[in-house]
């Protein structure tokens, strides 16, 4: 559910510190959704277009209608060098809204790629451009320019909800949303999480089992757990 204003384009965006997004963009989004504390997921069914698309920038966010795409090109004047459109819709919608001529548009003008609770298409050619796209659907149906959204509003995207420059990272395994102002400590938090899991790895590369390294045996046994032959 939406829960914002129709028929407006906000100009100015406070984004994510540069260097905090670039930070999050070395970690896969499963880290960096545990290191926030298991929040800021959008729904699964949002997939890449292609294998190997992957994004991380600050959110430029969109308001779509079902079936029509001119807040897009409403939004591609606002864009800055690095942004992903975030782009949801008042009522769902698995239409094609965006396409390569839309891509070439949003990469000329600086955008990093799109994650869209919707459809897209032509994605031989968004491959081709290596532009991501994530989205719910792939569809060849087109869209109209016929309705007011808006541009640069607090959105709720696929469950999740998306302010104008937070930063939304992308990878085979969904996409997150991490809110601006906790960037930096997200990123810092990622690392951390790493870092346990490098030693984690290496005492599971030798055998060890998990019911040791995370002491599952006592608790396992107070609930009762019978080993028999
Ligand atoms: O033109 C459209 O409406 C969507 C599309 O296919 C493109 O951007 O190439
Ligand atoms: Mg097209």
């Amino acid at each position: 559910m939406q829960h914002t204003e129709i028929g407006v384009v906000h100009t100015s965006v406070t984004r994510a510190d540069p260097e905090a997004v670039a930070a999050l963009a070395q970690f896969g989004v499963a880290t960096v959704h545990e290191a926030l504390g298991r929040v800021g997921l959008m729904r699964p069914y949002l997939r890449p277009v292609y294998a190997g698309a992957r994004l991380c920038g600050p959110a430029l966010t969109v308001l779509l209608q079902p079936g029509d795409n001119w807040m897009l090109h409403v939004a591609a004047e606002q864009l800055r060098e690095g942004d992903v459109v975030v782009a949801a819709c008042t009522t769902e919608s698995e239409d094609g809204f965006f396409g390569e001529l839309l891509a070439t548009s949003f990469r000329a003008r600086g955008a990093r790629g799109l994650v869209i609770d919707g459809g897209v298409r032509d994605v031989d050619d968004l491959e081709d451009m290596d532009f991501p796209v994530f989205s719910r659907a792939v569809n060849a149906k087109g869209t109209v320019k016929a309705t007011l959204g808006s541009v640069n509003v607090p959105v709720v995207c696929a469950n999740a909800l998306v302010r104008p420059g937070d930063v939304v990272l992308a990878d085979v395994d969904g996409v997150v949303v991490v809110p601006r102002e906790r960037a930096a400590e997200v990123a810092d938090a990622a690392a951390r999480r790493e870092g346990a899991e490098a030693g984690k790895r290496e005492r599971f590369r030798a055998g060890e089992l998990g019911l040791d390294l995370y002491a599952m045996r006592g608790p396992l046994a107070e609930l009762g757990l019978r080993y028999e032959d």
